[in-house]
């Protein structure tokens, strides 16, 4: 494995000169009970919650199922912190309101493409409207997170650290899985730090509160992808014959130790996404990251992309997609997904007599895909770095006409390595995406006429055969039947 695929400013070059180590400790693992401390002898002994907890701490419960949830998907931590949540000042709406609403979402039978989202969202100059939470832009979705139903999906773009003002914002929506493709994410949670780099992941659980920087801010805004979950969590998927090892392992699935700021300066504004609308709290809160120790199965986590163990075909034919899956979140209907999330990395295409690249298709499921730098083997043309596309329930697609014509005409049987330079993703859905009206606008209107309109025909009817062979004129008696 190598990590070429690592680091890509906005035009694709590398940025290599700025790479930074990434200075945070985390435990391994994905799922399951973990605990951290930043105090020794903080955590309660054989109990939850202690008639005194350690240090004159406050013993809090943070949940992301409910309390009843079955024992595999029951996620809670408890938090041991220097003052609950609960004492942090109520909110207010605020004034400015990021977030499109997804009422708002247009559903349309037609193939979207973007080029490279802006990477500058807000044009707000107010200090602190340049941050991550501003810079949230819907593109498309389903859902409603007041019924804890399906996702959204937003790129992003931000120039201003929240350290920096102070703001600790949390959705109270949904999980946001983020995808950063320039800029690293330097994220500050109450369960503790994580540094984040493109080609990585990271998962912010409903509720938790975070701070996000990013040191590279000044030379590029930093961008990228953002889904958030309103229904379930993530999870990974069941490898059925595959084994018990493959695509994306459990221990490179890295969660923060506990790290805590002990100052009581009011100074704190902190963020919550709830409803879709943008609350304040009403006066300067102390920091919310006062969390000394945590123990439990609901926390943040991150992963690297470049670490996913692609599995494939090694003979013949092309699979479908989702053997690329990283991480699942389930709908009802079993093997089924709210979101699945799928990645096309780095890997070898050997298959014999095979056409390589994805076939022509139109699914019960819907996609959006993004590129994380590089080309995606599926195009040739078009989709590029920090864009997008959707192909909705039922919108044919498949390679543009020049992926195919040069799979087509390929004489050589050789292997062939794709990937290296960028990992393309999916996010694929059993529901319908609807568009926002800003994505509306800004989307490509050639894009089927330049990927497929000139496809041409290939077919040749074997000699003596009829030119409507089993098709009739409809008309009384010409059935077509007469081959
Ligand atoms: O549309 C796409 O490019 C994604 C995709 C890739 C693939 O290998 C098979 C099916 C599929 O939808
Ligand atoms: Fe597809």
């Amino acid at each position: 494995m190598n990590n070429k695929a690592s680091r890509f400013d906005v035009d694709g070059k590398p940025l290599g000169e700025f790479d930074v180590a990434d200075p945070y400790k985390y435990i391994s693992g994905f799922g399951g009970f973990k605990e951290s401390e930043a105090l020794p002898d903080t955590l309660p002994v054989g109990q939850n919650s202690p008639l005194n907890p350690a240090h004159g701490l406050y013993t809090e419960k943070f949940s992301g199922s409910a309390f009843t949830a079955p024992r595999h998907e029951n996620l809670q931590t408890w938090l041991y912190r220097i003052l609950p949540s609960s004492s942090q000042p109520t909110h207010k709406e605020s004034p400015i309101q990021p977030f499109d609403s997804l009422d708002s979402l247009v559903f349309s039978p037609n193939q979207n493409r973007w080029p490279p989202f802006p990477s500058t969202i807000t044009d707000s100059t107010e200090p602190g409207q340049d941050t991550f939470p501003y810079g949230l832009k819907l593109v498309c979705g389903n859902g409603n997170p007041t019924t804890k139903d399906g996702f959204a999906i937003y790129t992003y773009g931000f120039t201003g650290d929240m350290h920096e003002h102070k703001q600790a914002f949390s959705s109270s929506d949904g999980d946001l899985l983020i995808l950063p493709r320039t800029g690293d994410l330097n994220i500050h949670t109450e369960l503790g730090n994580l540094y984040v780099r493109p080609n990585e992941l990271v998962l912010l659980p409903r509720g938790l509160k975070f701070s996000i920087s990013s040191h590279l801010s000044s030379v590029i805004p930093a961008a990228g992808y953002c889904l958030e979950l309103f229904q379930g969590h993530f999870t990974l998927p069941s490898l059925g014959a595959i084994g018990s090892s493959g695509l994306a392992n459990p221990r490179d699935f890295l969660t923060p130790v506990a790290s805590f700021d002990s100052s009581p300066t009011p100074d704190w504004t902190l963020l919550t996404k709830f409803s879709q609308r943008l609350w304040l709290s009403s006066k300067p809160s102390p920091t919310p990251f006062n969390v000394v120790a945590w123990h439990g199965s609901y926390y943040p986590y991150k992963y690297a992309l470049t670490k996913f163990s692609p599995i494939g075909a090694l003979l013949f034919d092309h699979p479908d997609p989702s053997i690329f899956t990283v991480l699942t979140a389930p709908a009802t209907t079993p093997g089924t997904g709210v979101v699945d999330f799928a990645i096309f990395s780095e890997r070898w295409l050997v298959g014999e007599n095979t056409f390589r690249p994805p076939w022509f298709h139109r699914n019960n499921m819907s996609e959006f895909m993004g590129l994380l730098g590089g080309e995606y083997d599926g195009k040739a043309k078009g989709f590029l770095p920090g864009g997008g596309s959707l192909h909705n329930c039922m919108s044919g697609h498949g390679p543009d006409k020049g992926a195919f014509e040069k799979e087509y005409e390929r004489d050589t049987e050789d292997a062939v390595k794709v990937g290296e330079q960028g990992i393309a993703f999916m996010w694929e859905s059993e529901r319908v995406m609807g568009v926002s009206p800003w994505a509306l606008e800004t989307q490509e209107e050639a894009y089927v006429e330049e990927s497929w309109g000139a496809l041409e025909r290939k077919f040749v009817m074997p000699s003596g055969v009829k030119s409507s062979v089993g098709f009739g004129t409809g008309k009384k008696g010409d059935f077509g039947a007469d081959f």
